[in-house]
């Protein structure tokens, strides 16, 4: 259905998704791998709530989603993924992971597409931040290693912020 309405990617994996719609990694994976088959994009939302943050488990536990969402996949599909680092704490509710924390855990996932699949893939996946992204603080996001792009979800709605953050660039 998602194809025949001309979608090229597909969110999988919300927090919202996993919290109240009982979206497991195993649900997870299968939606990627229907979504890889039908020729479109998965976007895999990993992130920890802030129990787990405060626990100082968040690398442990996103790398862990991630390898559930991606089990049995080849190296091949996983480059054919984008994922998305989205702490649940930081999701529309204004506070934004810092640039810092969301290199640990943005790098952390791309050490584990390494280990798991080798160089050229950990290379090629994009993985994203999302939580609270707005104009005033994507420059310093984006200049991360590990954080190829965003997620944006209030912002978005908001045209002005929103053509800000897609111009990064020009304030940098
Ligand atoms: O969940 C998000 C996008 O999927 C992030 O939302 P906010 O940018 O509003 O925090």
């Amino acid at each position: 259905m998602l194809k025949k309405l001309g979608c090229t990617y597909v969110v999988i994996g919300h927090s919202e998704r996993r919290e109240y719609h009982g979206e497991a990694d195993d649900v997870v994976n299968a939606k990627a791998l229907a979504v890889l088959a039908n020729g479109m994009t998965p976007i895999i939302c990993v992130g920890e709530g802030l129990d787990v943050r405060q626990a100082n488990e968040h690398v442990r536990y996103t790398v862990d989603q991630v390898r559930g969402a991606l089990k049995g996949f080849t190296a091949e599909q996983v480059s054919q993924c984008v994922i998305a680092y989205e702490p649940v704490w930081a999701i529309g509710t204004g506070e934004v992971a810092s640039a810092a924390d969301a290199q640990e855990v943005c790098g952390a996932i791309r050490g584990v597409l390494v280990e798991d699949y080798g160089q050229a893939s950990g290379d090629v996946v994009r993985v994203l931040y999302g939580g609270s992204v707005k104009a005033d603080n994507i420059v310093e996001l984006m200049s991360q290693d590990d954080v190829d792009g965003a997620l944006v979800g209030g912002a978005s709605l908001k045209p002005d912020e929103f053509a800000a953050i897609v111009r990064f660039y020009d304030f940098v």
